[in-house]
């Protein structure tokens, strides 16, 4: 449970059961301000600390927080939305206890300060920022000041990351027991600066009850789940993807997803091409082999090995009729296929055939594991789910879950802020990765590691998460400059990471 992702909902039920549990409220309030207050101390230097508090508990943190700063002898000023009288319950208990001045908001000057503490809204953010909440946060935006959020930077949902009306830019945000996903959701993420968490004494146990849903992509959330050789295995056991070929001028999509495919882990890899592309192909592959597959009907006579277990489908291939053909083989010989690309666009106008086959396929495997990975970006994405597309008010982890579920596939909705989700509900967010992975073809290495990963047996959710969370320690490994075809070079050091 390590990986889990709070909602604000489940926060406040890990809350509630803690206190219902004998930690009284206003202990865990301390203990968040004591993280809040020490990473003020280390982000201002010497200088003078401003505290915004709001009208809910975020706000009492504040308030809890300037306590402590101030007994440490540090130069504080604590700016307020509602005056004291205005709040209620551990707020109110920890406004009591402070005893410097308090100032109405509209006189906060950021310019002031080496520090803004923003503690205006937090878990409890309910509508847009407006009137004076709204000016003060845009004063502190404009300012060149250090930002410290608590919890989040108000103004961002802890649930999908958005901004409503406005929000704090932070340096810093400090939050509590577990991560939300507003923090791992874009624009939310660029708004968080450097994310601690902090432990406020709630028990891991909660957590049974709360039973999240919601995940980090990494290897607390895959570790156990992820197949790695054993000492007396044979090739066979970590399973033989295939990457299907375009044709001869469009081959070197296929290459990526292939050579990844092999340094991701599988145990044999196999371009299968047309005739008029295996000339081309075989001039630039050495371990992945290569065998014609022109028509439908061939790659049912190829379909035969049953050790062909995973298919990637989609880089470079075209988006017609034989991509759709080509899936729907696949599938209904109950492999596992990762489609990407062309081969979620030929689907766009009848994506209801690609689901029927690939709920089909999951009730032919053990335990209705879903066959079908798809790997869209947000313009993919939108060809076979146009309605969903268009759904305002839906986040990224709304749109990947309602497409997973409809879809019957694992669905790895792509961008800095990856989200994979499984029909079952689970989901999981990815944070490796960097902005040079905009650029052409990482789409192609992706879908080739997390085919490598299902052809080693691990399940489709973890695969998927697995083989994301990869790519992106590959490009964070090789840093800037990359290109495509350096990310499947990277991949022995992140297996260093982490087989250690
Ligand atoms: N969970 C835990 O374990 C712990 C939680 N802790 C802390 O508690 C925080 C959550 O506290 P919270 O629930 O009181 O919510 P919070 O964010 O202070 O805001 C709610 C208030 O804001 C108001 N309001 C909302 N939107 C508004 C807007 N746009 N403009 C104006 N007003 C708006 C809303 O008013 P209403 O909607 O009722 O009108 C209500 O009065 C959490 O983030 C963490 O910092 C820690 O103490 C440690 C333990
Ligand atoms: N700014 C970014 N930060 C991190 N990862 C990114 C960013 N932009 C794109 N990516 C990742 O790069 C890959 C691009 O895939 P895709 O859009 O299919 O490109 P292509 O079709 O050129 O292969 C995806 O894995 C995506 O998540
Ligand atoms: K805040």
């Amino acid at each position: 449970m390590d990986a889990a992702l709070l909602t604000p909902e489940e926060m406040g039920a890990a809350d509630r059961a803690t206190i219902a549990a004998g930690t009284p409220g206003i202990l865990l309030m301390e203990r968040a301000a004591a993280a809040v207050a020490a990473a003020a101390m280390r982000l201002s230097g010497d200088g003078p600390i401003a505290l915004l508090a709001g009208p809910g508990n975020n706000g009492g943190d504040a308030y809890a927080a300037a306590a402590l700063l101030k007994s440490a002898g540090r130069a504080v000023r604590l700016f307020h939305l509602v005056a004291k009288e205005g709040l209620a319950g551990d707020a109110a208990i920890a406004a009591g206890a402070y005893d410097g001045p308090a100032e109405t908001l509209s006189s906060f000057r950021p310019g002031d300060f080496a520090l803004v503490v923003d503690g205006l809204f937090g878990a409890g953010l309910a509508r847009p920022l407006e009137g004076e909440a709204a000016a003060a946060v845009d004063r502190a935006n404009a300012a060149p000041v250090k930002v410290l959020a608590i919890d989040l930077p108000s103004g961002i949902s802890g649930a999908t990351g958005a901004v409503l009306g406005t929000a704090v830019k932070a340096d810093a945000t400090v939050t509590f027991f577990r991560r939300k996903p507003g923090h791992l959701l874009e624009p939310g993420r660029s708004y968080c600066g450097e994310i601690t968490v902090a432990d406020i004494g709630i028990s891991d146990d909660v957590l049974d009850t709360i039973a999240p849903t919601t995940f980090e992509a990494g290897p607390a959330l895959f570790q156990g789940r992820l197949k790695v050789p054993a000492d007396a295995g044979h090739k066979y056991d970590r399973g033989h993807a295939v990457v299907f070929s375009g044709p001869a001028h469009q081959t070197g999509a296929a290459r990526l997803a292939a050579t990844a495919a092999l340094r991701g882990g599988a145990g044999l890899v196999t371009v299968f091409a047309p005739a008029s592309a295996v000339l081309v192909v075989a001039a630039q592959l050495t371990a992945v082999m290569l065998r014609r597959c022109d028509d439908a009907a061939e790659l049912r006579e190829r379909l035969a090995d049953d050790r062909l277990n995973v298919f990637v489908l989609g880089p470079g291939f075209g988006a017609g009729d034989k991509a759709r053909d080509f899936a729907q083989a696949v599938l209904g010989a109950g492999r596992r296929l990762v489609l990407d690309a062309d081969g979620i666009t030929a689907f766009k106008d009848e994506p209801q055939a690609l689901f029927a086959a690939a709920g089909e396929a999951a009730r032919g495997r053990p335990g209705g594991e879903p066959a079908l990975v798809l790997t869209p970006h947000a313009g993919e994405f939108k060809r076979l789910f146009p309605d969903l597309a268009a759904e305002d008010g839906l986040s990224k982890l709304d749109l990947a879950r309602r497409a997973a579920a409809r879809a019957g596939a694992v669905v790895v909705l792509k961008g800095r802020d990856t989200v994979i989700a499984a029909p079952d509900g689970r989901a999981a967010i990815n944070a490796s990765g960097t902005a040079w992975l905009a650029t052409a073809g990482t789409g192609d290495v992706l879908a080739g590691i997390v085919a490598a990963q299902l052809a080693q047996g691990t399940p489709s959710f973890e695969a998927a998460a697995a083989g994301v969370w990869m790519h992106g320690k590959a490009a964070e490994a090789f840093g800037p400059g990359l290109i495509a075809e350096d990310l499947p070079q990277m991949l022995p050091k992140v297996f260093a990471g982490l087989c250690g």
